[in-house]
């Protein structure tokens, strides 16, 4: 649906040319929500705005539903970015146009009749829950209202390719959740192919169901959203997942850890942080470690949580028992996909 091939972008910046991006390559499939992950200045923004050749790369190739973008030019180009629609983090609506006016502008500027942009606006309207407001200037609405005008105007063309830049960004956590839904909403109704930038994990989580992860230009790793949040490979994904998953403990649950084991050397207690996704977070484990490993458990932190639709969390247990038992325990947890690991408390 969407293929980067080899993508190079430099800019003039003052003080030399600007590697933005360092040979990218990425295959995003017909119907998904692809994420685009990265801290500021990884180059996200540069990545996105290649696939519409807002920017054009220096080097490499854009194929969009098997069109290749970058040998176009003029008309050719301008009719293959139709397919494609955009969301920008701040909006970018005209204050001088009511909401249907912003709305209707691409539809004017492809040459519709009046009677064609009303029977495209009005039902864009009330597919993104602002038929009410279409009177209204974008001063007059909310900023999670304004994004809606900005969803309704990307899709006015009918793309089939819709680009998020940062979209929700500049949006409270509860705004950023129900334009979240929208997406996943009308990327079910209406089968579109997203592409979707965000420096937030919290994002990825509600709607992509892979990611690719950004750093220096580059891509440092990409998956499938749960097995990348299961078992993030580079350091930088697992920072960015610190946000959902926390890697460490908090202090108040390490100081109750070592009151629970007091004064007394207690070689037989391993404190572990086992994170459970999908197969295995469905599976009675813990009873398992008691009943069949003898293994005495306290748990002492936890946090259950839903990716894709697949159960996700993290359990911090102290774990009574003797090395051979422990060992065959922490083997069965393995086995069964959960990620376990020894925390020092001392
Ligand atoms: N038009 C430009 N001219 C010069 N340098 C640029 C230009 N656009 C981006 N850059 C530089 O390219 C690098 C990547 O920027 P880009 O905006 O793509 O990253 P980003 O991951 O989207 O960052 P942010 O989340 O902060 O927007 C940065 O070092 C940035 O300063």
């Amino acid at each position: 649906m969407i293929a980067l091939h080899g993508i190079h972008q430099t800019y003039a910046g003052p003080q030399g040319p600007v590697h933005a991006l360092r040979g990218i390559d990425l295959e995003v499939r017909a119907g998904e929500i692809f994420g685009v992950i990265g801290r500021s200045g990884a180059g996200k923004s540069s990545l996105v705005r290649t696939i519409n050749l807002l920017n054009r790369p220096t080097q490499g190739r854009v194929l969009v539903n098997g069109q290749e973008l970058t040998a176009l030019n003029g008309a050719g180009l301008r009719a293959a970015r139709r397919d494609i629609g955009m969301v920008f983090q701040h909006f970018n609506l005209l204050s001088s146009r009511t909401v249907y006016d912003n709305v209707a502008l691409p539809l004017e500027l492809a040459g519709a009749t009046r009677g064609e942009i009303r029977a495209r606006v009005l039902p864009l309207l009330e597919l993104v829950g602002l038929q009410a407001l279409a009177d209204r200037y974008p001063a007059q609405v909310s900023g999670g209202q304004k994004q809606r005008v900005g969803i309704a105007r990307a899709l006015a063309s009918r793309p089939r390719v819709l680009l998020s830049d940062e979209a929700t960004s500049a949006l409270d956590p509860e705004t950023t959740r129900s334009i979240l839904a929208l997406l996943l909403q009308i990327q079910r109704e209406l089968g579109l192919t997203v592409v979707l930038i965000t420096h937030q994990m919290q994002v990825i989580k509600q709607v992509a169901q892979r990611l690719a992860v950004m750093e220096a230009g580059q891509i440092v790793e990409q998956g499938e959203t749960l097995q990348v949040f299961h078992q993030p490979a580079h350091e930088v994904t697992q920072r960015l997942l610190d946000d959902v998953v926390p890697r460490e403990l908090p202090a108040p649950v390490l100081a109750r850890v070592r009151a629970l084991l007091g004064d007394q050397p207690t070689p037989d207690a391993r404190l572990l942080r086992l994170v459970f996704a999908g197969r295995g977070a469905e599976q009675p484990l813990l009873s398992d470690l008691v009943r069949r490993f003898g293994l005495d458990l306290n748990i002492v932190h936890g946090q259950i949580d839903e990716v894709q639709g697949h159960p996700f969390g993290t359990l911090a247990v102290l774990a009574h028992g003797q090395a051979p038992q422990r060992e065959a325990a922490l083997g069965h947890l393995r086995d069964a996909g959960v990620r376990v690991e020894e925390v020092a408390c001392a």
